[in-house]
């Protein structure tokens, strides 16, 4: 019979397959970081177990590090995660990307990165965003803390199979808008409940011209479609980026290795649960005018008035969405001021992200009262940032380039803005509160954020042209 990618991954994987169409499923890598950890270890220890295979769990600090500074946690809420992140990977032998350490990053950026991250594998992490790895041809998934606990003794997790959904995306994105853009206005169209119990599949042509990272922006958001997982099989693309990379085979090994990733592509005539079909070409840049992802418009449209909206649950959340992010409708969304932009993320905190940055920044200065936040998602990215002279750029518009962690996507850390302070943000999530109690977000890509940076309200690149 026909099969999917995802089906196929998941046929390679299975040990045992229960009566009640559960099965169990071999897992290939585990990430972990200092959140919603902790309680899997003490379920350890209390049955007195150990890690089955360690080897295969990396852990890393990202949401609670701080991104100046240095390596002193003392005090506050990153002493409290941290010390017993320290103390759970070292009693159970896992290796630990520790503040200070030259590979830590987000979790989902470092897998990729350092090659960990492979095709027709499955990945798990305690963290929704898990989907990233997607991009590189694998299985990945959000799990949550019963689960991680699960996946350290047995390395193996007791589920069903997920359903199939294709979005195939036609023709090729127009210049200025990004991936970040294409999965704004997938999310709008088909909604934040889109994808639910989906892994979801992006073919076509506008697919297949983007880069690895592109890829994993739209994969890490496939998760705000409600989706279990995002894929896009691997391609010459995806060997090239992988070649060399410190955990893939190296030499004849490498070339062996690809022949054998080349078997997880989807049969022509496999059947999808679901398909969504985009047209690229017509795509312009997006952004988030409410508080979830799919409440979004093109930048050059108006914030909606909550009367568009058919369905009374949309309407009242638009209502809502407008209160509380105080924006009138019919306003365009051109003219919304911002105080505060938040370059960064999993979603788009790599090194291309900060090319774009750089790119739009290269002569100019950001507004004297826009508060940046310009944050790297791993050392490596900040590392070849500094390599190619971007931070030259970086400091001589204002800005200057921190420490990798997840720092303003989620605010954990304690940087954080202030009630009814407004940003533009390169994160994925725009929820009530994310970036501090009352703050406002909206959800935009990397060159839309820098250009909102220079003009202190949202704009777009082209926008900048009547001021150099
Ligand atoms: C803290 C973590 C569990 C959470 C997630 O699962 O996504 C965070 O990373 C986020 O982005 O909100
Ligand atoms: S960068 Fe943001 S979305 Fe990604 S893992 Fe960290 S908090 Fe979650």
């Amino acid at each position: 019979m026909a099969q999917t990618a995802a089906d196929k991954i998941w046929n390679t994987h299975i040990v045992r397959s229960d009566d009640d169409g559960q099965d169990l499923v071999y897992i290939d890598l585990h990430l972990l970081h200092e959140a919603n950890t902790p309680q899997a270890f003490d379920g350890l220890r209390e049955q007195n177990r150990r890690i089955r295979r360690p080897e295969l769990t990396l852990g890393t600090e990202d949401h609670v590090t701080p991104t100046v500074g240095g390596t002193d946690i003392s005090g506050g809420v990153a002493e409290r995660y941290l010390t017993h992140m320290r103390r759970n990977c070292h009693d159970f032998g896992i290796e630990l990307f520790s503040l200070g350490h030259e590979s830590r990053g987000i979790a989902h950026v470092i897998g990729p990165e350092l090659g960990l991250s492979q095709p027709g594998t499955t990945i798990v992490c305690c963290d929704s965003h898990t989907t990233t790895h997607g991009a590189m041809g694998a299985l990945a998934f959000g799990i949550g803390t019963s689960q991680v606990e699960h996946v350290l003794a047995t390395q193996t997790l007791p589920m069903r199979r997920m359903k199939n959904m294709r979005v195939t995306v036609d023709g090729v994105l127009p210049p200025g808008v990004s991936a970040k853009d294409l999965v704004l206005a997938m999310i709008r169209r088909i909604g934040t409940a889109g994808g639910q119990g989906h892994v979801i599949e992006y073919q076509g042509q506008a697919i297949r011209s983007m880069s690895m990272e592109a890829r994993m922006t739209l994969c890490n958001m496939s998760i705000e479609a409600g989706a279990r997982a995002g894929l896009v099989t691997a391609d010459d693309v995806t060997f090239e980026y992988l070649r060399g990379r410190p955990h893939v085979p190296q030499g004849a090994a490498f070339d062996e290795e690809v022949e054998y990733w080349k078997t997880f592509v989807s049969d022509e005539d496999a059947v999808f649960d679901k398909e969504v079909r985009l047209d690229a070409s017509t795509l312009s840049p997006h952004v988030t005018w409410g508080t979830n992802p799919s409440q979004t418009v093109g930048l050059a449209e108006v914030v909606p008035s909550p009367s568009e909206f058919a369905d009374p649950v949309e309407r009242l959340a638009a209502e809502r969405a407008v209160a509380y992010m105080d924006l009138e409708p019919g306003t365009p969304m051109k003219t919304v001021p911002i105080d505060a932009v938040f370059i960064g993320s999993c979603t788009n905190g790599r090194i291309e992200d900060l090319r774009k940055v750089a790119e739009v920044w290269k002569g100019r200065r950001v507004a004297p009262d826009v508060q940046v936040y310009l944050v790297p998602g791993s050392e490596g990215v900040r590392r070849q940032a500094v390599k190619e002279g971007l931070d030259r750029t970086f400091e001589a518009a204002g800005v200057q380039l921190r420490s990798p962690g997840c720092s303003m996507c989620v605010s954990v850390n304690g940087e954080r803005l202030a009630a009814g302070q407004r940003t533009a943000s390169t994160n994925n999530r725009n929820f009530e509160g994310r970036q501090g109690p009352g703050v406002r977000t909206h959800v935009v890509s990397p060159s839309v954020a820098a250009a909102s940076a220079v003009l202190g309200r949202l704009a777009e690149p082209n926008d900048l042209e009547d001021r150099t």
